[in-house]
């Protein structure tokens, strides 16, 4: 078996040998004799694919690795490369990082099991049936349907109300898992796959807490804070539809500057509010301006807890929790992904807290299919990005994630002469232009939206069909995020990502996610090293220099030439709006009408 099959071979990684003939033969030198002596590089990888002596998926073969490809060592130490292409999965197992093995059932609906209250006797095959594992001292037990809202804590009929208006049938299991612990006010540490419910989760439980509307002014009860003024966003329009019948006030700071003139109009700290959704720079500015007071949250919930205890953020959150000093302050934290520092920091300032995790950690949704797509270097990108138009594989809406802003940028102006809609998102662009964006690809009318990290976490988009990683990301947790923007709320979602010689030696950190979450994944990928700890690190610090996207299109001519083309579309419009119109005009002369054009 060559390379090129084992790089395509069943194992969700795809390679147009076709089109990177150039690649192929770097990777396979006497392939250019072949293509030389006639044959095209597809039959010679053939040729070459028997020469290893097994061709086929899930044939057992003995592979020896070239040089170029065993970017680890690793084949060089076992002598090859893949023993079978049958990933776990396949096998009719998952195997758990808790050492268990997962019932293959639907995490995101209902479990089979009877909904009545759980009890001391049904708690571990309910908390099994659901994937959830709990952690802490005399955790609630968890709610097994929305009635018992009511029977238990007494909610609220408007909340269960409303709740029962979303047409939601039965809580998700982080819902199931989590809510009791917030409602029995308890801290939280929750993770649970992207697209999940988790924002409910705790929504619900602090309008439950908080009661009514203030009547006078106490200033804000309840505090969430979320790394991007778009998912707060999202946040206040789910909260929203949950306080409908009730006059709640909520209050949506973002990282946009407040001017002088708002800020004395509108004084918050004059103004009686219960609810507050920021993103932290914002609030932070907030609090040193004393803008407002934060001395009477008693409900503060950090909503992607992982970014918001990152280093960028770390300082800005260390802020928040200071000023919030309501001595029965109850803190949840929420995330797709906990890594374990992570936790050890919630350590640091959670009380007693309970932790509440479903499915496999920072694993990804189980319903995205996840594949790999060698792309030789930076310039096989575009090529492969249109071959993926060509296929039909390109089914919007589409999110693309680069890198960073000038690749956006650049990405943006080398496919918007292709006349796919596309569209661009970066946290350069301003307020308006990004809310425009965000509702035009909502509506359908971009079917490509180009976006940076800003996109990665929490966006709810309804339906994205597939995420492409144009770029190769940067941590594992970035990963999960970027695809769990597929997959959502039970549906199905694709993920591809592209990678290039460059990112080879991080390939193991996704192979990894791909692995836990069931996806097929070929022996010979399993066996890569993992990166050390601080190439992970710096690659974390810094993204990989890439060539400049129009560069390695070789696209200044290419755009050139796309103008060209355009301009001559138009110019033949505008002749054909002439020859109508002189037709018309005749028609008028001759009393007939004229030919109808389609
Ligand atoms: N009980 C439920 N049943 C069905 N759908 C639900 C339920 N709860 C929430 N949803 C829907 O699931 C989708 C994802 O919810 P949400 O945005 O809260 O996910 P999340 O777990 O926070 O994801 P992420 O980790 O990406 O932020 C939303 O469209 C939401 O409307």
């Amino acid at each position: 078996m060559d390379v090129f099959q084992a790089l395509t071979g069943g194992g969700g990684i795809r390679f147009d040998k076709n089109r990177f003939a150039r690649d192929v033969q770097l990777f396979h030198p006497h392939l250019a004799d072949a293509s030389a002596s006639g044959s095209s590089p597809a039959e010679s990888s053939k040729q070459a694919s028997s020469v290893g002596g097994q061709n086929g998926k899930g044939t057992q073969a003995s592979i020896v690795v070239p040089k170029e490809l065993d970017f680890f060592g690793s084949a060089a130490k076992t002598g090859k490369l893949e023993e079978d292409g049958t990933s776990d999965k396949a096998k009719g197992k998952r195997k758990r990082v808790d050492g268990g093995e997962d019932a293959e059932e639907d995490a995101s609906e209902g479990t089979g099991i009877s909904e009545g209250p759980v009890t001391k006797e049904t708690l571990s095959t309910f908390l099994k049936a659901n994937r959830i594992r709990t952690k802490g001292t005399d955790v609630p037990f968890p709610l097994a349907s929305w009635r018992e809202l009511e029977e238990r804590w007494k909610v609220h009929k408007y909340l269960v109300r409303n709740l029962h208006g979303t047409g939601w049938k039965t809580p998700t299991p982080i819902q199931k898992g989590a809510m009791g612990v917030m409602l029995d006010n308890r801290d939280l540490l929750a993770g649970a796959p992207t697209g999940s419910g988790k924002t409910l989760a705790f929504l619900l439980p602090i309008l439950y807490h908080l009661g009514v509307p203030a009547a006078k002014k106490e200033g804000f009860r309840a505090v969430i804070v979320s790394p991007t003024r778009e998912l707060a966003q999202q946040i206040y329009e789910q909260l929203r539809k949950l306080c409908q019948g009730r006059k709640w006030r909520i209050c949506v700071l973002n990282n946009t500057r407040v001017t002088q003139a708002e800020e004395s109009a509108d004084p918050m700290t004059r103004k009686k509010y219960d609810i507050l959704i920021t993103t932290p720079l914002r609030l932070v500015h907030a609090i040193e301006n004393n803008e407002l007071d934060l001395s009477n949250v008693q409900h503060l919930v950090l909503d992607e807890a992982d970014r918001l205890l990152e280093q960028n953020f770390l300082a800005q959150t260390d802020s928040i929790l200071a000023a919030c000093s309501h001595p029965k302050l109850r803190k949840a934290l929420f995330s797709a992904t906990l890594p374990s520092g992570v936790e050890e920091m919630a350590n640091t300032f959670m009380v007693d807290e309970c932790r509440v995790i479903v499915g496999t950690k920072d694993a990804a949704n189980e319903r995205i299919e996840q594949s790999l797509v060698f792309v030789g270097s930076e310039d096989g990108k575009l090529h492969a990005l249109r071959s993926l138009i060509q296929e039909g594989k390109l089914k919007p809406p589409v999110l693309l994630f680069v890198q960073s802003i000038e690749r956006a940028k650049e990405l943006f102006h080398e496919l918007v002469y292709d006349g796919l809609h596309v569209d661009v998102i970066h946290s350069e662009r301003s307020k308006v232009q990004r809310e425009g964006v965000i509702q035009a690809f909502k509506r359908g009318d971009v079917w490509v939206l180009i976006c940076t990290e800003l996109m990665a976490r929490g966006i709810d988009f309804k339906g994205v069909s597939l995420v492409l990683n144009y770029d190769f990301p940067q941590t594992v947790q970035s990963y999960v995020h970027r695809i769990g923007r597929t997959g959502r709320a039970g549906k199905q979602g694709e993920a591809i990502t592209f990678f290039t010689k460059d990112d080879a030696p991080y390939l193991k950190t996704v192979v990894n996610v791909m692995r836990q979450s069931g996806c097929d994944v070929p022996q010979w990928l399993l066996e890569l090293k993992n990166p050390s700890q601080n190439a992970k690190k710096k690659l974390k610090r810094a993204p990989i220099e890439r060539k400049d996207v129009r560069v390695a299109a070789g696209s200044i001519v290419g755009r050139k030439e796309s103008i060209r083309k355009r301009e001559m579309k138009e110019g033949s419009k505008r002749r054909k709006r002439k020859e109508d119109a002189s037709n018309k005009a005749e028609a008028r002369g001759t009393g007939k009408e004229p030919a109808t054009v389609v």
